[in-house]
């Protein structure tokens, strides 16, 4: 049994103008140890995935489908059942750890909360536990009398990682994790991911729009467009769907000789959620779009080396 198991999960957000529909049928899988890329751009519905799993979203967003973790729908237990799970089996490490932290509290008050919310240590064991945390994720054991705003923004990423770390989850949810850090600091943070994932046999599902920071930590990616998935593989192999392509060709990898052929970005926009055009949502901007994509979706299918993409050209040797 996979440790992660997204079953036809939607996400709908009804406001004033009609609903929209930001996330549309994912369906994936994170089996233990294992470290899960999701890919897209702005908009395309990573965040709502990532927050409909702790069940984080406003009211005004409905869940279908089946999200289950452990083998237990996180959709649809109860309050007390949920709140055992969040933090203590699945934790979650936000982008811009500013705002993700308390200004007014000590930065060892803040990592010991969820300890001493939900009991797993006395308090003389959890001060012992906040400085073993903070040396996990290389700072200072002095760091826990210090504010936030004491920090660099790497340092209060750091905290939130330790704080994710605190209940020893199985699974930890990283959003953008490195997006508001410098090249140098947001290298730093990555090779921290991924050296505490495998230390502590902890699972990962890593949101990002750059590609290329997905493949540097993960075993697989996905890549998402307007609420679908349309490609989902190992990291290491050549992406088959028209989207992950011009995804991963505006990110290159450093270094990468073939990536100053690449072409720069996609041209135009994502499509607005409530007017998503017909067919397949992608054909609009695809450079290798046929006149039928314009009517009729595929679904994702085999496309060689474990991967599956949404795509009528794969396995057709055009795509
Ligand atoms: N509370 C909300 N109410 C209405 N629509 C929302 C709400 N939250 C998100 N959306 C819409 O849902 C869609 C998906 O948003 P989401 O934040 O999940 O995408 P994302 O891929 O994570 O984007 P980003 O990388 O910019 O965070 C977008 O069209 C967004 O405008």
């Amino acid at each position: 049994m996979a440790l992660l198991e997204l079953d036809d999960l939607s996400v709908t957000y009804r406001i004033a103008a009609g609903d929209v529909p930001a996330v549309r049928g994912v369906s994936l899988s994170i089996e233990a140890g294992e470290a899960v890329g999701l890919a897209g751009e702005s908009g395309s519905g990573k965040s709502s995935i990532a927050m409909a799993l702790l069940r984080l979203l406003p009211r005004s967003a409905r869940l279908e489908g089946r999200a289950l973790l452990n083998g237990e729908d996180v959709l649809t237990m109860n309050w007390g059942r949920l709140r055992a799970v969040r933090w203590s089996e699945a934790s979650i490490v936000f982008q811009g750890a500013q705002h993700g932290l308390n200004p007014v509290q000590r930065i060892g008050d803040q990592i010991a909360e969820p300890l001493l919310v939900h009991r797993l240590a006395s308090p003389a064991e959890t001060s012992v536990r906040v400085r073993e945390l903070l040396e996990q994720v290389g700072l200072p054991t002095w760091r826990a009398r210090s504010y936030p705003h004491e920090l660099s923004g790497g340092q209060r990423q750091r905290v939130m990682i330790a704080m994710a770390l605190a209940c020893s989850p199985r699974l930890i949810i990283a959003d953008e994790p490195t997006t508001a850090l410098d090249l140098m600091v947001q290298a730093q943070v990555l090779t921290l991911i991924r050296q505490l994932i495998a230390e502590n046999d902890i699972s990962l599902l890593m949101i990002s729009h750059d590609l290329s920071v997905l493949a540097d930590v993960c075993d697989r990616l996905a890549v998402m467009y307007a609420g679908r998935l349309v490609e989902a593989g190992p990291s290491a192999g050549d992406f088959q769907h028209p989207y992950s392509k011009a995804l991963a060709a505006a990110f290159p990898t450093v270094g990468d000789p073939r990536s100053r052929l690449a072409p720069r970005g996609l041209a135009g926009d994502p499509p607005d959620p409530q007017q998503l055009p017909g067919g397949c949502s992608f054909h609009p901007r695809c450079p290798v779009a046929l006149e039928s994509c314009s009517t009729a979706a595929v679904e994702l299918r085999p496309a060689g080396q474990g991967r599956t993409a949404a795509c009528v050209l794969v396995g057709a040797g055009t795509c």
